[in-house]
């Protein structure tokens, strides 16, 4: 990557930092739920304030970027990547997990070009973990080098009744522990693409493998995603789950 995206980069991490800080205040009083469209699809304010916080700081220093946020798409703008520089941010990560006071909630920010990944910031604000990535330059969790784990038996961050499962309940963590060795798989079909655009990278980076749950290359605006420490794994596990699709997040708006 040019050092051209190193000061969005780093303003990531400051602004993620910032908007950790936000989630952790909000998590002593201010979890009322605003709107909930399905049993786990929840929204507080806490959620809109974050994405308004990130939002705001970063057109001021880099005004030509765009975004896709998922509180922005709620409000319904459009969920397209095009070649520009575009911040691709899920303000909570784990809202559930924000509402329950479930300690694993994270700010989730990648930032695509061409629409390719550049770089991705993770922070898991009450572990106080900031994890991040640069395409081509390895993956950190608070400055240390990420790797993934070198086992071939298997613990799986998500649902499935061959492997030992565990969940964090937020995509970007259940990534991230993929990328810190401390999982080896995670998969998941109904995330969105900022659930999983950072995330993604920070895998790839700490060296692991990822892939669409039909075996394809994954595909992030497709809501469905393997993630795993090594591709005989992952390979496992798209044997192993039942597919199906759902409508893409940069499917047209209906009118
Ligand atoms: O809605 P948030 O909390 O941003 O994202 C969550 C997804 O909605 C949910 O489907 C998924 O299981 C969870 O891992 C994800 O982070
Ligand atoms: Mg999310």
């Amino acid at each position: 990557m040019a050092d051209v995206w190193q000061s969005s980069m780093d303003h990531a991490v400051a602004v993620a930092r910032k908007a950790g800080e936000m989630v952790r205040g909000a998590l002593k009083d201010d979890r009322t739920v605003m709107t909930k469209s399905s049993a786990v699809d929840l929204v507080t304010q806490t959620d809109q304030k974050v994405e308004q916080l990130i939002i705001q700081s970063v057109k001021e220093k880099f005004p030509t970027h765009r975004f896709i946020g998922e509180e922005s798409v709620a409000a319904g703008e459009s969920c397209n990547l095009t070649d520009d520089p575009t911040w691709i941010i899920d303000p909570i990560d784990g809202t559930t997990n924000f509402v329950h006071a479930f300690p694993f909630v994270a700010v989730s920010i990648g930032f695509s070009v061409n629409k390719q990944v550049e770089f991705g910031v993770v922070y898991s604000c009450l572990e106080d973990k900031m994890f991040t990535a640069r395409r081509g330059r390895g993956a950190f969790c608070n400055g240390e080098p990420l790797q993934v784990s070198e086992q071939t038996d298997a613990l799986v961050t998500h649902l499935t009744c061959v492997f030992r499962v565990r969940g964090a309940g937020t995509a970007a963590i259940n990534m991230c522990l993929v990328a810190s060795g401390c999982a080896e798989a995670y998969y998941e079909i109904g995330i969105h693409v900022w659930d999983v655009a950072a995330g993604s990278l920070i895998v790839s980076e700490a060296g692991g493998v990822l892939l669409d749950v039909d075996g394809g290359d994954v595909d992030l605006m497709s809501r469905r995603i393997v993630a795993a420490n090594n591709r005989t794994i992952a390979e496992r596990i798209v044997k192993e789950i039942e597919s199906f699709t759902l409508q893409r997040d940069d499917a047209p708006l209906q009118s």
